[in-house]
């Protein structure tokens, strides 16, 4: 361990450290209570073995100046008259143990055991923390927002479980990573995810997809398939777009949730699985329960925790640290090193509405990355929907030419124009907004020769 010894006399300090040297620890030695403080301030300090009197400072005051620089070093108080009370205030000002004059180096000896097997405890349990709240952070999903914080606090308590969840949300707001993101937070986390996306298929396809199929068991079926479900043993498996199932194949999907056994297309050989599953889906699925065109005890099976995610309008809060997150993404991509926005480029991403959600605010950061010209992401790479957003502080006058009473003159008629267009031209009203007599404003119409 790194020893440091504060004693003003110097036969005891050099008494110690010939021993403690002996005994393979690095050491260093002060002769007052101050020089002691300001060492630890500067150097990594495991342990503090330090007089209780001394002329500038006493123990106890040095104990409780440690303590605050740095709680992590562990101080060893030495007193000539060790007394109950002495012992008792330093152990309470955090001393981890105080030792009496002569120092018995046995005693020292073990009681530096002592400390070094906590500290290795404390360590071995931080790094146990830490890996707990590793593995509790999400896997890939940003946010800082209430509503996102809510979602994940319901990932943290569901993903170690094997129950089936169903996640809504609009195209774009991430129910995929959300989906890999409790598989990344489950047990099952050594095994890859497979997805299927039912959308994409035909109803033959779909299910040869989901549960395979035997060589011969339709046309083109020249040989035997291993499907998702198969793969996704032990797994998890995730059913995007789950609302474009067709009605027939919802049964057998229901069938193999009730029963955890797959039969391949063509086959009538059960085959247990062990397979966690996802669902997402854009839909209503509860709307397209009622219309009767899914099916509803498929609905509640897939329903055990539903977790629906708010499009990103709703969560205003995630907008900057996705775009500060896209944005250094992107420019480590494309070897762009230190990227920013200008003040108009980040006030306008930070008013639009993202109706593509997170994919469209993702998409926006990468082009926009992609054209411009320095470090900086100017409102000129953002796509015109964006750029052309009203800014409440753009300036009235848009280049700065002119005399200094004709720029005021304009800033006055712009004023006077908003004020007369939110009032419909009732001229008493717009005197009233800009907190001016309506006379006053009269005499400016009239000044710029605006229409009274
Ligand atoms: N919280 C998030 N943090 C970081 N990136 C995200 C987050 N949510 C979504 N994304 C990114 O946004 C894009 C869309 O996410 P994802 O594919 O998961 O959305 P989705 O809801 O499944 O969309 P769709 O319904 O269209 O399939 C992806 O590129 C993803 O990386």
């Amino acid at each position: 361990m790194n020893l440091l010894i504060i004693d003003n006399e110097k036969s005891q300090r050099d008494s110690l450290a010939g021993f403690l040297k002996k005994r393979g620890h690095a050491l260093a030695t002060v002769s007052a209570g101050e020089a002691g403080i300001a060492y630890v301030e500067k150097h990594q300090v495991d342990v503090v073995l330090t007089d209780f009197r001394m002329p500038d400072k006493s123990g106890m005051e040095v104990l409780e100046a440690i303590k605050a620089l740095n709680p992590v070093v562990d101080v060893v108080l030495i007193t000539a008259y060790g007394t109950i009370e002495t012992a008792v205030e330093a152990m309470k000002k955090g001393a981890f143990d105080y030792l009496t004059k002569p120092i018995d180096l046995d005693e020292l000896e073990l009681l530096l055991a002592k400390i070094e097997n906590h500290r290795n405890l404390v360590s071995e349990n931080e790094r146990l923390r830490e890996q707990l709240a590793e593995r509790y952070q999400l896997h890939n999903l940003i946010f800082q927002s209430r509503e996102m914080a809510k979602v994940a606090s319901t990932v943290a308590r569901i993903a170690p479980t094997r129950t089936t969840v169903l996640i809504s949300g609009e195209s774009g707001t991430g129910k995929e990573v959300l989906a890999k993101a409790i598989h990344f937070a489950s047990p099952r986390k050594d095994r890859s995810m497979v997805t299927v996306n039912c959308a994409a298929l035909s109803d033959t396809l779909l299910e040869s997809e989901l549960f395979g199929h035997e060589k011969g068991s339709f046309t083109g079926a020249d040989r035997q398939r291993i499907g998702r479900f198969e793969q996704a043993h032990n797994s998890t498996l995730f059913l995007d777009e789950v609302g474009d199932i067709p009605p027939a194949t919802q049964v057998k999907l229901l069938r193999v949730l009730q029963e955890r056994t797959i039969e391949r297309v063509g086959s009538n050989q059960p085959l247990e699985v062990d397979v966690r599953v996802i669902a997402a889906t854009h839909r209503s699925l509860d709307q397209m329960m009622k219309e009767g065109t899914f099916r509803e005890d498929l609905y509640f099976r897939l329903n055990v925790v539903a977790i629906d995610i708010p499009p990103l309008s709703g969560r205003r809060d995630d907008i900057p640290l996705l775009m500060d997150r896209f944005l250094i993404r992107f420019g480590e991509e494309n070897a762009r090193g230190n990227m920013q926005f200008s003040k108009e480029a980040f006030d306008l991403l930070m008013k639009y509405d993202y109706p593509g959600n997170i994919r469209e605010l993702e998409n926006i950061v990468e082009q926009a990355v992609v054209l411009a010209r320095g470090n900086v992401v100017t409102s000129a790479e953002l796509p015109s929907t964006v750029r052309q957003l009203p800014l409440e502080n753009k300036p009235v006058f848009s280049s700065l030419s002119g005399s200094f009473a004709e720029q005021v003159a304009a800033f006055e008629q712009g004023l006077i124009r908003q004020a007369l267009a939110g009032t419909k031209g009732v001229q008493r009203r717009a005197a009233d907004v800009l907190g001016m007599t309506e006379r006053h404003l009269r005499y400016k119409l009239q000044k710029y020769g605006m229409k009274d």
